[in-house]
């Protein structure tokens, strides 16, 4: 894909104004959606049953959860007003986005935060048609900072049954090592993902985040080798903001069953076979890339040579209220950059689905529930 990725952990200039951010708790599709889709598509869209693979928890807090959590902790820099807070989510770059998220870690304190927090992302999901959620949890960073362990994951817990019952929408976790912190953060990670007392029951990946420079896969062989042994799914991020010998790094030395992003991938075209041939999904996120400064434009976002190379693409938000966007904006984007119509937009729903790591009756009932909505949507 040449000079469409650029490696997002050096220096950008300021970032530019972006349009249609939302700053209150109106409906989250109103104000987002690509205002270049077709209005009947994004109508389709938002009725859409869908499943989200690669979410961050820290990073789904609404403006409206942010905003109350800084105002309950005023020592924090973090603004109390959600107007405020789309210019406080602007990023220079991959290293600022992550400072940033990191003063929103701040404020996430008590169980209780935590439980609110799971939930109000819950909610959000599900008013977006969401049925099936993989939310990605970095316990590390809660734990370090004095959140109790067991607390912790009681609260998860608790808010994921609650919002299956008050919502139909059925939550998982995946245990994220933040790789910049270390080893340490791993084995403390791997430890909270696989000691049976502490190991919460929607436990069911195993992944890797933070800044890629600096931080090689490779280390981290040891950690994945006992999740995976434990019976956890590998779901690194890997080719976000370096180049495709990192995804390759997390296939061969993580065992990689998903790659977050994988954007580089598009660089080796070795490598993109290698995705097909194997089936290994991207979990791609259009606006996240743009938002980190991973890759310059919409325009230069290289889903659509994965999907013509015959890679298993999916459709995610990763850190939705931070990079202004919601899954329906990513799906509206995508229909854009692929060119889709209601079929190809049901269709990479069902590659989510297909692709999660819910049980099989769980992803026919999702899958039979969007060939339903799409064939009601098209006879009307
Ligand atoms: N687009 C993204 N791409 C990659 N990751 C993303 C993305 N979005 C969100 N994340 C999250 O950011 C965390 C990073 C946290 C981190 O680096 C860090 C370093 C040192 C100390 C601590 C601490 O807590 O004390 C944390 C990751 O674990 C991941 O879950
Ligand atoms: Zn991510």
């Amino acid at each position: 894909m040449g000079p469409s990725h650029r490696s997002a952990d050096h220096p950008r200039p300021p970032a530019p104004c972006r349009p249609g951010r939302r700053s209150g708790e109106e409906p989250l599709t109103e104000h987002l959606v690509d205002p270049r889709a077709p209005r009947d598509l994004k109508a389709f869209v938002a009725g859409l049953p869908k499943a989200e693979l690669h979410v961050h928890h820290v990073g789904s807090a609404s403006p409206r959860i942010v905003s109350e959590l800084a105002a309950r902790h005023p020592d924090s820099k973090v603004p109390t007003d959600p107007a405020a807070l789309v210019d406080y989510f602007s990023f220079t770059d991959f290293a600022h986005f992550i400072e940033v998220y990191l003063s929103v870690v701040d404020l996430i304190r008590t169980p209780e935060d935590v439980r609110l927090l799971t939930f109000e992302v819950a909610r959000d999901l599900a008013r977006q048609q969401v049925r099936y959620a993989e939310l990605t949890i970095t316990p590390f960073s809660s734990t370090r900072r004095g959140i109790d362990e067991r607390a912790f994951m009681d609260a998860i817990e608790d808010a994921r049954k609650a919002a299956e019952s008050e919502f139909g929408t059925v939550l998982r976790w995946c245990f994220d090592i933040p790789g910049e912190a270390g080893l340490v953060a791993a084995q403390e990670t791997v430890r909270l993902a696989t000691d049976d007392r502490l190991r919460p029951e929607g436990l069911v990946s195993f992944g890797l985040g933070g800044p890629e420079v600096g931080v090689p896969r490779p280390q981290f062989k040891p950690y994945f080798d006992r999740a995976i042994a434990a019976g956890l799914h590998s779901v690194p991020h890997a080719g976000e903001t370096t180049g495709p010998e990192t995804v390759w790094d997390a296939l061969t030395h993580l065992r990689a069953e998903r790659i977050g992003h994988g954007t580089s991938s598009a660089q080796d075209p070795k490598l993109l076979a290698h995705l097909a041939e194997h089936r290994i999904p991207l979990e791609v996120c259009p606006t996240s890339n743009i938002a980190t400064r991973a890759v310059r434009t919409l325009d230069e976002h290289p889903i659509k040579e994965f999907v013509e190379a015959g890679v298993i693409v999916t459709i995610n938000s990763d850190d939705p209220p931070m990079f202004g966007t919601d899954l329906d904006n990513e799906y509206a984007v995508a229909a854009r950059l692929l060119d889709l119509d209601e079929r190809g937009l049901a269709d990479l729903a069902k590659n989510a689905v297909e692709v999660s790591f819910l049980d099989e009756p769980g992803k026919a009932r999702i899958k039979d529930e969007i060939d339903a909505y799409t064939l009601r949507w098209l006879d009307r």
